[in-house]
């Protein structure tokens, strides 16, 4: 038998029985593993089994003349105890040949087939048949055959609930059942070669690499034993500088590697020595394998609901690891991310962790441990050259770094450096190299790269909201989160420390003397002039917005942006604002699938010389929805975050359903049909799967299971039913209507 581990829990021993039923949504590997469930009990010595050619033929003779009418060949059961029984191999290639018509391995509404399959019931011992009808059940046939064929079955008997499953209890269960482990990645001997791939290596020899910080010398010494171990592996361990320069970073562009995160201290249960384990962490997908810096932040909203709340306090700690020794959270985990970090996020994520472990010990060390490191990561990143404008107070994006990312998707910079490219008569490659190196100085190019670095940092790569202007930017995202990092850690120390915080030597910045005390009140003064700076530099009144300033020229931007919202999350905004941005902002950024990123008169023309930026209008993000949701709830505009969240869903589901279980990294919220078409930059993450998705996106699958506690229970079965919100809403207000005027 193929597939990983034996199933962790126990068989229906009856079936049929109330406890099958609830088997009947067990896990992939549960579900196709279990030798009982897949025995055709009612078969004699001989199991019956037929040709799908067969099947094929029957059906062009009953059910292809007609296809809307159920066969006389149904048997009828009482729904959900209905099962089929299947040969894997054979169904699956007559149901590709007849249904995936544009070969594309997946089954969706694009796809031309008669849309109708018949299967054989497992309760007649394959003697009735039934028919499998329309892309939803098609689809989820394809998937769960190519499951059953991972786990190395032959045959199976499936229960027809796992095909007309409602589709919003298929997708939560598939985030919580599958998408999560899929993403979940350890950096240790145990998956080292699955961690360190990286899509995103474009060297000419992408082996496995992991550079070590020199303040984890146990690592070290734990890899490099490891790769004299495994030669076959090809791992190359390499230890980091003491300092790590911009210079270095750039150097070691042809060399990228995974960079070290936490690890712990376990005894190997089969020698009793001890050795080490990697905390893991989730990766957001597609060409994403490292741990990311906001992605994780959203990722752990989805987590901590799933009661996966040891993954969420790994990546807690896993943070904290990377402010110690690369100095800042990381935009992510390779070599190439050392110099830039991303939105700052910490102190949420770590009181929320915080809030679900606070009765176990060591909880209150993990918390201290945490909002120390946010300490050290507010005063020596966020507030600290070159970020922080000395002239309003407020912080930019602003990292540094030398020369071309080289993460990039090949020809990203292709239109900026041709022209530099022809200035010096040179080719391309030698351009680039020259240039990478120092050998050819272009102050204009650096001036753009720097501002490039800055939007990359800002985690809104790419839109023309930050192009050549980025990192002169104080903009409403990054200092709504500082505003919150000052409330959430004065708080802290004053509910939880007693209103004194003990800075020990490896967590002191700038003159602080190791045993230094903090105190709740010099962070509320920081939040309070931080309010109102963005007050005075970022918030417009008439437009009922915030908006980025511009500390270069003294000016503020226009560029509309969902990010308004985020001082809406942050607490930031008077009620008076909250109002404003409800009645005026929201309006204009408010589509079909949810929120926007920016206006499309923001974005302005599209055209062969301005492409699509990502990040633009009119594409939505999962992030911008989330914080939106929740800074709406928490200054009481429930209807608002229930609608948008409404909307959100009900894309995602849809696209679920119509494209064989897609979950993209973001969608075009302006698109009703296919809104995970994304022909922006490169494309979209997590459309990549054959027969059967298995990751879902990171922060997507969060906002999934975060937006459906935002919706109430009417709104989660009409989704269940594919209601579009206005069909919906306008049922709601009819019945209001007819209950108000039977009131007496
Ligand atoms: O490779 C191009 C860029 O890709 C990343 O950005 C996008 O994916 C990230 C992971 O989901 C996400 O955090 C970011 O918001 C996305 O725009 C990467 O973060 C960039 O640095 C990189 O240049
Ligand atoms: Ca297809």
């Amino acid at each position: 038998m193929g597939g990983p581990a034996p199933p962790p829990s126990g068989l229906p021993t009856k079936r049929g029985s109330t406890d099958d039923l609830l088997h009947v949504y067990d896990d992939a590997r549960t579900y196709y593993t279990a030798e009982e469930r897949h025995r055709n009990n009612r078969a004699g010595p001989r199991t019956r089994t037929y040709s799908q050619n067969s099947l094929l033929k029957q059906m062009e003779r009953t059910v292809l003349a007609d296809p809307y009418r159920r066969g006389s060949h149904d048997e009828s059961t009482i729904p959900h105890s209905r099962r089929f029984l299947i040969q894997v191999e054979p169904t699956l290639q007559s149901l590709q040949q007849q249904e995936d018509t544009d070969q594309n391995m997946q089954i969706t509404i694009e796809d031309a087939g008669p849309k109708v399959l018949t299967l054989r019931t497992a309760a007649s011992n394959g003697y009735n048949r039934f028919d499998i009808r329309g892309t939803y059940m098609l689809s989820n046939l394809l998937q769960e055959l190519s499951l059953a064929k991972e786990y190395g079955r032959k045959q199976i008997i499936l229960d027809e609930a796992r095909l007309n499953e409602n589709p919003v209890n298929r997708l939560s269960r598939l985030i919580r059942d599958q998408f999560w482990e899929g993403l979940t990645r350890r950096v240790d001997a145990s998956s080292i070669e699955i961690a360190a791939r990286d899509p995103k290596d474009w060297t000419d020899d992408p082996r496995p690499r992991i550079y070590v910080p020199r303040g984890a010398p146990e690592q070290y010494e734990y890899y490099t034993k490891l790769a004299k171990e495994r030669p076959e592996m090809r791992l190359d361990v390499q230890l980091l500088p003491e300092k790590i320069t911009p210079d270095y970073v750039r150097d070691i562009n042809a060399k990228p590697g995974l960079l070290a995160v936490d690890m712990e201290e376990v005894t190997d249960p089969k020698t009793g020595e001890k050795t080490l384990r990697g905390r893991p962490f989730v990766v957001p997908g597609g060409r994403f394998n490292e741990l990311y810096g906001w992605d994780s932040y959203m990722e752990s909203l989805g987590l901590l609901i799933h009661d996966k709340v040891d993954l969420a306090k790994s990546m807690v700690l896993n943070f904290c690891f990377c402010i110690k020794h690369y100095g800042k959270i990381l935009n992510a985990t390779r070599s190439y991310y050392l110099c830039r970090s991303q939105p700052p996020f910490l102190t949420d994520m770590a009181l929320r962790v915080y809030d679900k472990i606070k009765h176990e010990p060591g909880a209150i060390e993990f918390l201290r441990t945490a909002i120390l490191a946010a300490i050290k990561e507010y005063h020596s990143v966020w507030v600290a050259e070159p970020r922080l404008d000395r002239v309003t107070g407020l912080s930019r994006y602003r990292p540094e770094g030398r020369g071309i990312p080289p993460e990039t998707e090949a020809g990203h910079f292709v239109h900026i450096l041709e022209p530099y490219v022809k200035k010096h008569g040179i080719s391309f490659s030698e351009f680039v190299e020259a240039y990478n190196s120092g050998k050819i100085k272009e102050p204009e190019l650096d001036n753009y790269f720097m501002h490039d670095r800055a939007v990359r940092e800002s985690g809104h790569d790419t839109t023309y909201r930050f192009e050549g202007v980025c990192a002169d930017l104080a903009t409403i995202d990054l200092n709504s989160l500082l505003f919150k990092y000052e409330t959430d850690i004065a708080r802290t120390i004053r509910n939880v420390f007693g209103d004194k915080l003990e800075v020990p030597a490896e967590y002191c910045v700038g003159e602080m003397e190791p045993g230094h005390v903090q105190t709740s009140a010099i962070w509320d003064r920081r939040a309070k002039r931080r309010k109102l700076a963005i007050d005075k530099y970022l918030w417009n009144e008439a437009e009922g917005m915030y908006f980025d300033y511009n500390t270069a020229t003294r000016a503020r931007c226009t560029y509309e942006s969902a990010t308004t919202f985020w001082a809406l999350w942050a607490g930031v905004s008077s009620p008076k604002q909250a109002a404003a941005m409800v009645t005026k902002a929201l309006p204009r950024l408010e589509a079909f699938g949810g929120l926007l990123s920016g206006t499309k008169e923001s974005r302005g023309e599209i055209g062969i010389e301005r492409p699509n930026r990502q990040w633009d209008y009119p594409y939505g993000w999962a992030p911008q929805q989330m914080l939106a949701w929740t800074g709406l709830y928490r200054y009481s505009f429930t209807e608002e975050a229930e609608r948008l969240a409404y909307k959100w869903l009900f894309m995602i589901t849809k696209a679920f359903v119509d494209f064989n279980g897609v979950v993209v990294e973001k969608y075009d919220v302006t698109r009703p049909i296919d809104p995970h078409r994304v022909d922006a930059e490169y494309g979209n993450q997590g459309l990549d799967f054959k027969g059967v998705a298995k990751e879902g996106f990171g922060w997507v699958n969060a906002s999934y299971i975060y937006g459906l506690q935002i919706v109430n229970a009417h709104m989660r079965r009409a989704l269940g039913t594919l209601t579009p919100y206005e069909t919906f809403i306008k049922a709601v207000e009819e019945n209001r209507a007819k209950a108000l005027a039977e009131l007496v």
